[in-house]
């Protein structure tokens, strides 16, 4: 049996209004920049911090899907974490495409050494395009850094692989699955609508143990779904715009809130972008740009 990592504690508060965050992503890559490491850097800046990135994993992919994956030795990841928590105060990472147990184990053992303030684990699995970014072998070891995280961001089909079930179809049962993750894993869950088949894409905040505002443990966040192909890197762009958010926001609800709705207006303007031919990327900058457009 492997054996289990042991979790660092959970932040208290890890808020600090003043500072800039300084936020790392620790992920792949997409030379397209719709997904991965370039697309955490886009929504790190478009939500006001400091990006920074450690890749785990070299991915020759596009918007149609994946190519190959090239893993860097272990050790040399390793040395790129250490290279900057040496040196930089981080006040949140955000965690995506992690490959292989042996990455997940370095990062685990690298949480343990130097833990940020704010840990958002995106629990990549599988893109879009139906490829893997995840060994199979390595679901029980996700499963433990899951116990790391602050948050963890899954979607629907990733939701069910944590709670190790089969995956649903229903808002009301992942939900459901949302609370029995966040009550195995003791970690506060975001449930992302986005593949249900509905007009609608709503979120939601799950936490077991009743931490979110007024002690409550389900807090939904509603959204209409947008009719468009580009939502390429959409969970890569969430999850770093939340952990970029948090240090600034009194709970995890402001963050979400605000995050939801700057990806909302990124989805909507992603066809603008014109950017390949498969499922294209979302607009980070929609919003900048818009404030500069003189017509
Ligand atoms: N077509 C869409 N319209 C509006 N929001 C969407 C759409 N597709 C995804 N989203 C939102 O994008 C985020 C990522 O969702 P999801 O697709 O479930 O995750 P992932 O990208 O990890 O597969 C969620 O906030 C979800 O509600
Ligand atoms: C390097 C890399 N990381 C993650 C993904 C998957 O991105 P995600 O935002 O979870 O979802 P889709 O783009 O598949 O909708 C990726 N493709 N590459």
């Amino acid at each position: 049996m492997r054996p289990r990592l042991s979790a660092a504690p959970r932040s208290t508060d890890p808020t600090n209004h003043r500072q800039t965050p300084r936020v790392l992503s620790i992920a792949g890559t997409d030379p397209t920049g719709g997904a991965g490491i370039q697309a955490d850097l886009k929504s790190i800046a478009a939500n006001g911090g400091y990006g920074m990135a450690v890749v785990t994993a070299l991915v020759a992919q596009n918007t149609m899907g994946v190519r190959s994956v090239h893993i860097p030795p272990v050790e040399f990841l390793t040395e790129q974490l250490d290279s900057v928590s040496d040196d930089v105060e981080i006040d949140a990472v955000k965690i995506g495409m992690l490959a292989n147990s042996a990455i997940i184990e370095a990062v685990a053992d690298w949480l343990r050494r130097q833990r940020p303030p704010v840990v958002v684990l995106d629990p990549v699995m599988v893109a879009t395009s139906g490829d893997r970014l995840l060994d199979e072998r390595a679901v029980d070891a996700i499963r433990e850094l899951v116990r790391h995280a602050d948050l963890v961001t899954p979607n629907i089909p990733e939701l069910a692989v944590l709670a190790d079930e089969a995956t649903v179809s229903r808002w009301d049962d992942v939900l459901k699955q949302a609370h029995r993750v966040s009550t195995t894993y003791g970690v506060t869950v975001l449930a992302k609508g986005g593949h249900l088949d509905d007009r609608y894409a709503p979120d939601a905040l799950v936490d077991a143990a009743g931490q979110l505002s007024g002690g409550r443990d389900v807090v939904e966040f509603a959204g209409e779904r947008i009719e468009t192909t580009n939502t390429h890197g959409t969970g890569c762009s969430l999850s770093s715009a939340l952990a970029t958010l948090r240090p600034r926001s009194p709970g995890w609800e402001d963050a979400v809130d605000q995050a939801k709705r700057w990806l909302t207006e990124s989805i909507a303007h992603g066809a603008e972008l014109q950017v390949g031919h498969g499922n294209g990327p979302i607009s980070h900058f929609a919003g900048l740009w818009a404030a500069h457009d003189p017509s």
